[in-house]
């Protein structure tokens, strides 16, 4: 079989029953539950149970969970005397990859290869990824960390250790939502590369880095820190429709919107829309929301003119100005992404070690059309160093 080139748009490789979309209806589901009913009714600790467990756990068991992930929020001194040593100018999501290795080599049951085994990593990297991107911050401008609170649930808690005070009801609310959100989506970019890890069966926190790398990419999980670049370069909404033509002109792409599966607005987006309105307004900043609906408005008028009717706001489009009014800073915005995709990454990875005997995944392990010299096959003529000809140089170190 070729699929060449086009990123294995389409072509279903693994089983999963994790979650499923549905891109021309806009249709996001976890294990059985529409995104708008979870983001309506549940939190992210009994969304990351579900996405873990397949099923939502009862009130015990939900209160046992946040119970075990409280518990696990110290992060191992070592962990965070290293991001000391860390150039201040390095990026979060860079930082976030190079920890992970670092908390596995804390994790008591990192060698542990059995499903509860596993489950336990999943809940440490849960509650550690948060206090890593919360310290990073601070100690990358010179400031006092502050210890997790456990009184604080999983989004309050995070903002607390980001800024040193509680946030309001309504913002750790509303974090938690954003959290619920992003949690899982398929066989994305980040999930893939995490599965794709796991399946040489390699451990978890080995298939998390992948995922922390994969993530940060502009086209992936990256976009929602570019769509903040863009408000703030434009600052003025009567800027907005001159500039949304130029670069659509230009064949340059406007960040946050398109998708890989969605043909119409991602169903995240919706929710994360109003999100942005109410919080604008109760901060006090309803110019990031406001510049973000007329870039919507004016990009849909002229794709529609350019015969892209199908690029519409993805999950990264809106959640900029709603991390923006949290007092979150641009750079830190796709890790935010991260410690809610954990959840779903480790689901996956579980799903890859431990599917059902018929539904057993492989060594992923496509092919590539090789397209360079064969000189034959029996192989080009292997000429010594000094006898070479001067070919275009060494790049300089
Ligand atoms: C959490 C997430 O990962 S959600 C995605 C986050 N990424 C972004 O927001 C980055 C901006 N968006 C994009 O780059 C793309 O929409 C992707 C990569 C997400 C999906 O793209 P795909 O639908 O797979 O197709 P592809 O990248 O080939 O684009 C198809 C065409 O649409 C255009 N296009 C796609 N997205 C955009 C966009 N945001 N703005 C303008 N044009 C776009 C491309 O330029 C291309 O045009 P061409 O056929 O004239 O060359
Ligand atoms: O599914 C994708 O390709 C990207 C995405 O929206 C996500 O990972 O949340």
């Amino acid at each position: 079989m070729r699929i060449k080139n086009m990123g294995l748009r389409g072509l279903a490789v693994a089983d999963t029953k994790i979650s499923f979309i549905d891109g021309e209806k806009g249709i996001l589901i976890y294990r059985g539950f529409r995104i708008e009913d979870l983001a309506k009714s549940s939190n992210f600790m009994e969304t990351a149970f579900l996405l873990l467990m397949g099923r939502l756990p009862d009130k015990s068991e939900a209160e046992a969970f946040q119970r075990q992930v409280v518990q696990a929020r110290r992060v191992p001194a070592f962990v965070l005397e290293t991001l000391r040593l860390l150039p201040s100018n390095a990026h979060p999501m860079d930082v976030l990859q190079a920890t992970v290795p670092l908390l596995a080599m804390a994790d008591p049951d990192l060698r542990d290869e059995t499903r509860d085994g596993n489950v336990r990593k999943a809940v440490r990297l849960i509650a550690r990824l948060p206090v890593v991107i919360a310290a990073w911050d601070r100690i990358r401008k010179g400031k006092d960390i502050f210890d997790p609170n456990p009184s604080l649930g999983h989004a309050a808690n995070f903002l607390w250790m980001l800024h040193g005070e509680n946030p309001s009801a309504s913002m750790a609310r509303a974090l938690d939502v954003c959290l619920v959100l992003h949690a899982d989506h398929t066989f994305n970019a980040s999930t893939f590369a995490c599965r794709e890890v796991v399946s040489t069966r390699a451990h978890m926190y080995a298939g998390v880095a992948a995922g922390v790398g994969a993530l940060s990419g502009e086209l992936h999980g990256g976009a929602n820190a570019r769509v903040m670049e863009m408000l703030k370069s434009l600052e003025n909404v009567d800027d907005v429709a001159g500039w949304v033509r130029g670069r659509l002109d230009r064949k340059e792409r406007i960040m946050g919107m398109g998708h890989a599966v969605y043909k119409t607005t991602d169903p995240r987006a919706n929710i994360l829309k109003e999100i942005s309105a109410r919080l604008g307004e109760e901060t006090g900043q309803p110019q990031w929301w406001r510049i973000s609906k007329t870039i919507e408005e004016v990009a849909l008028e002229e794709l529609e003119k350019r015969g892209k009717k199908d690029i519409k706001p993805n999950v990264d489009f809106y959640s900029a100005s709603v991390y923006h009014v949290m007092g979150i800073p641009a750079d830190l915005m796709t890790a935010i992404f991260a410690l809610s995709r954990i959840a779903g990454w480790c689901a996956h990875i579980i799903e890859e070690k431990f599917a059902e005997a018929q539904e057993k995944p492989m060594l992923y392990r496509p092919t590539a059309e090789y397209v360079g010299d064969y000189c034959g096959l029996v192989g080009c003529t292997y000429v010594p160093p000094e006898e070479r000809e001067q070919a275009a140089g060494v790049p300089s170190a």
